[in-house]
């Protein structure tokens, strides 16, 4: 029988996507009907969808998109953003995967893609592919009563001079792209959004598959009008034997392009009369949320695990368009099974400037394509690498004036999940 992966007709599709519903576990994964169909093909370019089909049956699935990644210093580079990766358990474990991914990092680097990238469902799935994880999520619950902040204060501060307002799906799919932009130009790690991605999150065309509740929208306006931070947050209705409330509020999403947004919107969210928990939703494991709070132990790490994973493509694209902090130059030696993107190359960074070619110069460290993925955001320590024997120093102090050189302000973050 004939498992090669291939792209995938329109009349396929409705098949495709119930192979994806079998894949991630929804149980009532028919085939779609018309109107779903519709709604993911309008966001869908066929030409980067594969799929491996058995008797009519489609087994297989991987997609990929256009997206655009905020590296250090706030420039964006092209990534391909691979997503809808499924084998149906009939079919795991004969190389189906192995084959897709093949075939659409080619296209990529084809395309001229500096990075591919996914959020992984499962740590030990990519990294053979030469991807890393190159951001991590830190969710928080925070024990309101417990946070020290005074129930009798209104928010924001009078000090603040700005304003909370309540909005709705409407007026986020307008003000969010534009604040979305400013908070994705200073934050490395952010990925773009498109208008659909608004329309989803605000409850416009959501495929039947995803059940959707209407949230709250907060948006916080600074004193001269500007909405500078958005916040996304749901509740329950959970009541104590005592008749005290005990509602938790659950975040789905927080942007701000200010400390001052980013501290009202969280002291927003803890001083909603009736709500005793908040969980944060996805956040930098240096989010400032904890240490907003009068009593950072308020805030509990519910999870802590790695996030947005990258798989470098072109090396020297990849580590010239961030910002380094220093003056400095190493020779990498970066090894890649698959020929795409490895070489020793010579980086020279500065304050003004990163320049990365190729290069017969020594090698002063040597890593794995992986390795590179995880560092090159700057949320990784070739210190830490090497100590667990991921990274060969060739020149005593190498490893540490690499920790120096990729090592940014502040740590990467990417809230989407795609
Ligand atoms: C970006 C995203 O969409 S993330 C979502 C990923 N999808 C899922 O987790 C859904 C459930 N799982 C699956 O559909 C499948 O098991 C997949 C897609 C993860 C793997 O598909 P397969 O066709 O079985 O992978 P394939 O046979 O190509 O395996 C390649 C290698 O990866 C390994 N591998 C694959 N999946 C896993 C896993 N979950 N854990 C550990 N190793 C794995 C295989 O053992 C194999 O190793 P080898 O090269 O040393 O022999």
């Amino acid at each position: 029988m004939n498992l090669d992966p291939r792209t995938v007709s329109v009349a396929e599709y409705p098949h495709w996507l119930r192979a994806v519903g079998t894949g991630f576990l929804r149980a009532s994964a028919g085939v779609p009907g018309e109107e779903e169909v519709a709604l993911h093909l309008a966001r869908t370019d066929l030409d980067r969808v594969q799929g491996v089909f058995e008797a009519g049956r489609c087994v297989a699935t991987f997609r990929s998109f256009a997206q655009e990644l905020t590296v250090v210093g706030g420039a964006k580079v092209p990534a391909d953003a691979i997503t809808a990766v499924t084998v149906t358990p009939t079919h795991r474990r004969r190389g189906l995967l192995g084959r897709m991914m093949a075939a659409d990092l080619a296209a990529a680097k084809e395309r001229g893609d500096v990075v591919a990238s996914l959020i992984a469902a499962e740590y030990p799935i990519y990294g053979r592919y030469g991807f890393g994880p190159a951001t991590w999520t830190t969710k928080w619950e925070i024990d309101v009563p417990r946070a020290g902040l005074d129930p009798r204060r209104a928010v924001p501060s009078e000090a603040d001079g700005g304003r909370i307002e309540l909005v709705d799906g409407a007026d986020v799919r307008k003000l969010g792209p534009g604040l979305h932009s400013r908070v994705a130009a200073r934050q490395h790690g952010m990925v773009s959004r498109d208008e659909r991605w608004w329309q989803r999150n605000t409850g416009m065309g959501v495929p039947a598959l995803e059940t959707w509740t209407e949230p709250f929208y907060a948006i916080y306006r600074s004193p001269d009008g500007e909405a500078d931070g958005l916040i996304i947050y749901r509740a329950d209705d959970r009541w104590g034997d005592g008749k005290q409330p005990l509602n938790t509020a659950t975040v789905s999403g927080m942007i701000a392009a200010t400390p001052a947004a980013e501290r009202a919107l969280w002291e927003f969210v803890c001083s909603i009369d009736w709500i005793t928990t908040v969980r944060s939703g996805h956040r930098a494991p240096d989010d400032l949320l904890p240490l907003l709070l009068p009593d950072p132990r308020a805030a509990r790490v519910a999870t802590r695990a790695d996030w947005l994973w990258l798989r470098v493509l072109d090396v020297p694209r990849a580590l010239e368009a961030r910002t380094y902090a220093i003056d400095s130059a190493l020779v990498l030696e970066v090894r890649d099974a698959t020929g795409l993107a490895g070489g020793r190359f010579l980086l020279e960074v500065s304050p003004s400037g990163a320049s990365c070619v190729p290069t017969t110069r020594d090698a002063d460290i040597t890593l794995d394509l992986a390795e590179l993925g995880a560092l090159c955001l700057g949320d990784g320590s070739p210190v830490r690498l090497a100590a667990l024997g991921r990274l060969d120093e060739h020149r005593a102090g190498a490893a540490a004036t690499a920790d120096l050189v990729f090592r940014a302000p502040r740590r990467a973050w990417c809230p989407d999940v795609f």
